[in-house]
């Protein structure tokens, strides 16, 4: 596989639908197609990350709101899901250009196998001059794991196949410091660094519009997971695709989240993104620095309370005595086993719990420090 770089763009529903009417909005979206053809033909790898099953579908059935109900909503998105890609593929097809459409629930993604399967799956698709279409598996996907916005789906496929872009695409230009539909003074907000992100204090209402489903905070937290998986964030206007390149090549237009350092370790970004953390560890401030300025693994000396149900092979958040998460990583004991050997040096686990278990609580290849779990 060559190294070209990899975009990945998400487009919302509300760029997808018109606001009146909830119909698709086909210059838009023939807009996109055409803009995302021409990076795939200078040679970028894309990926579209597109909403709009259940929006097409309510335009479909001619409902005209958004269901509440849960099984509705999953009919409703498995009616619109098959009209939307069939818009897509006409469309892309005008062009001679290839796409697929990539069903993605978070339990998928949280099964190392099938994780490292859909990258695999990806960079054949990518081989073969594929454009990848993917949505959430909403028909399948149960309350307790969707992503239920595409926007943190967009920023985990963005770390499972190491891109170096991910542009949120929806119906506003940029971030402003609070909603500019309720705020009309509100600021533009051009560039965000790491820090920042972290500190950013806007009023980022999360209610989105009438057909879209996050509004910005889920905007943000997507941010927040791609920039600490190295991956350059924008949020940009869905109307003008074209923007894509112009960004891509240096122009300052929407609002820029920089990335942090990459970590390519696909493992260790599987652990931080992959995963839904079952439990919490809190541990004593000499764990606190073994772990994260030692490189050490951690040893049930330094815990000191346990929460959560987990059991061994399951991912837990690991927080100073404040709760401030530090780390993440794989535990080599349930919580029960742990309750009961915490503070404890390992040479005492055999008597206490009756078998050695492995010695580590987590090893280190198994540990993700944590510059930003915020989400
Ligand atoms: N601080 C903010 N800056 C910009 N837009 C905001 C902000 N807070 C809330 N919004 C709202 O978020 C909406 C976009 O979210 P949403 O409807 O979920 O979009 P999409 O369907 O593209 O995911 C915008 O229409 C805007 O009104
Ligand atoms: N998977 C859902 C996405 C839900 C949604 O509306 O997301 P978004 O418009 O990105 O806030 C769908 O296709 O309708």
């Amino acid at each position: 596989m060559n190294h070209a770089q990899t975009i990945v763009v998400k487009i919302g529903t509300s760029s997808l639908a018109q606001p009146e009417t909830g119909k698709l909005a086909l210059s838009t979206i023939a807009a996109l197609v055409e803009s995302l053809t021409e990076l795939r033909q200078l040679g970028y790898f894309v990926v579209l990350v597109s909403s709009g099953a259940v929006g097409v579908g309510c335009s479909r059935l001619k409902l005209t709101e958004r269901p509440k109900k849960i099984a509705t909503k999953q009919a409703i998105a498995a009616v619109g899901q098959g009209r939307l890609i069939r818009v897509y593929d006409d469309l892309f097809t005008a062009l001679n250009q290839p796409i697929a459409q990539v069903l993605l629930t978070r339990r998928e993604l949280m099964e190392r196998s099938c994780y490292v399967n859909a990258k695999n799956t990806f960079d054949a698709l990518f081989e073969l001059g594929v454009i990848p279409i993917v949505n959430e598996n909403d028909t399948v996907a149960i309350e307790e794991l969707n992503f239920g916005d595409n926007d943190t789906l967009s920023a985990l496929v963005a770390s499972l196949i190491n891109a170096h872009w991910l542009f949120i695409l929806t119906d506003v230009d940029q971030l402003y410091s609070a909603d500019p539909r309720t705020f009309p003074d509100a600021k533009p907000i051009k560039v965000v660094n790491r820090l920042e992100l972290d500190q950013l204090q806007i009023k980022a209402g999360n209610k989105g519009s009438q057909w879209g489903t996050g509004g910005m905070l889920t905007k943000l937290t997507a941010a927040r997971l791609a920039t600490s998986a190295g991956i350059t964030t924008i949020i940009t206007h869905g109307k003008k695709p074209e923007n894509l390149l112009k960004i891509i090549n240096g122009e300052d237009i929407g609002t820029k989240f920089e990335a942090q350092l990459k970590n390519d370790n696909a493992r260790k970004r599987w652990i931080a993104y992959g995963l839904l953390p079952s439990g919490k560890l809190y541990l004593d401030q000499g764990a606190v620095k073994a772990i994260s300025q030692k490189g050490k693994s951690l040893l049930a000396a330094g815990i000191i309370k346990v929460e959560g149900n987990f059991y061994s092979a399951d991912a837990v958040q690991l927080c100073d005595k404040n709760g401030k998460e530090i780390a993440r990583g794989i535990v080599n004991y349930s919580q029960e086993e742990i309750e009961k050997i915490k503070g404890n040096h390992s040479d005492n686990i055999p008597e206490i719990l009756g078998y050695d278990g492995g010695g580590t609580i987590i090893h280190r290849d198994n540990l993700v420090i944590n510059e930003t779990f915020k989400n």
